[in-house]
């Protein structure tokens, strides 16, 4: 997968929480109205993540027909959409709350719509609040060569205290 995102070669290894699902465990939603992985979200993803070993997620994906960006295929912003709640599902593990800061996509290949795709998220390491992630798709069940990605994500993301960053915007969200 090529890609240009940088990320640093000094970050410390990603730590485990201690009060975190185990590995093998769906990783819970963090609000069940959000567009990624809320499960009462109306229009949303619903999205869902398994724990992993360490700090790693996998998912899979059904790319439905409204998901459809060019004739057939998924749209790259959907794509995103799935990357960021992947990585951020997969980064709850280490017990935190941090939000994107930076979303780095690499298409490397047209998904079609009906295609099943699995998702493997891992966090890369930190670096004060700083947290690196990377995440790739493949397509399931397809005899393309070995697996390879059809598209890839790196993310920068910022370990904030949840009760600041959403305080001021918490009752704006939808009801359930
Ligand atoms: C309830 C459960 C919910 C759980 C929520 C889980 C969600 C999971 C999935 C969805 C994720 C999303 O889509 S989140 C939604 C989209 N994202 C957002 O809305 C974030 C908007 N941005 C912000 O609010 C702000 O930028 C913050 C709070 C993240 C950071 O601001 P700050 O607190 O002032 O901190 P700041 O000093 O600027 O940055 C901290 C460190 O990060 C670095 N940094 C910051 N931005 C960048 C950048 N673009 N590129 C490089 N580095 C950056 C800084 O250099 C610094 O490094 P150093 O000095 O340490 O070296």
């Amino acid at each position: 997968m090529r890609t240009t995102f940088v990320v640093p070669d000094d970050l410390d290894a990603p730590r485990r929480g201690d009060d975190v699902v185990a590995p093998g465990d769906t990783i819970p939603p963090h609000n069940p109205m959000c567009y990624g992985c809320g499960p009462r979200s109306p229009h949303g993803l619903h999205l869902s993540m398994i724990a992993g070993e360490g700090v790693t997620a996998t998912g899979e994906l059904l790319v439905e027909p409204r998901f459809e960006g060019g004739p057939g295929v998924i749209h790259g912003g959907i794509l995103a959409s799935v990357f960021d709640e992947s990585m951020g599902l997969g980064l709850m593990l280490m017990g935190l709350t941090a939000v994107t800061v930076v979303l780095d996509i690499d298409y490397a290949r047209p998904v079609p719509i009906g295609t099943r795709l699995r998702l493997d998220a891992r966090v890369l390491g930190t670096r004060r609040r700083q947290v690196y992630a990377e995440a790739t798709a493949t397509v399931l069940g397809a005899d393309r060569a070995a697996g390879e990605p059809v598209a890839g994500a790196h993310g920068l993301f910022v370990i904030v205290d949840p009760h600041a960053h959403f305080g001021p915007t918490r009752d704006l969200g939808q009801k359930e």
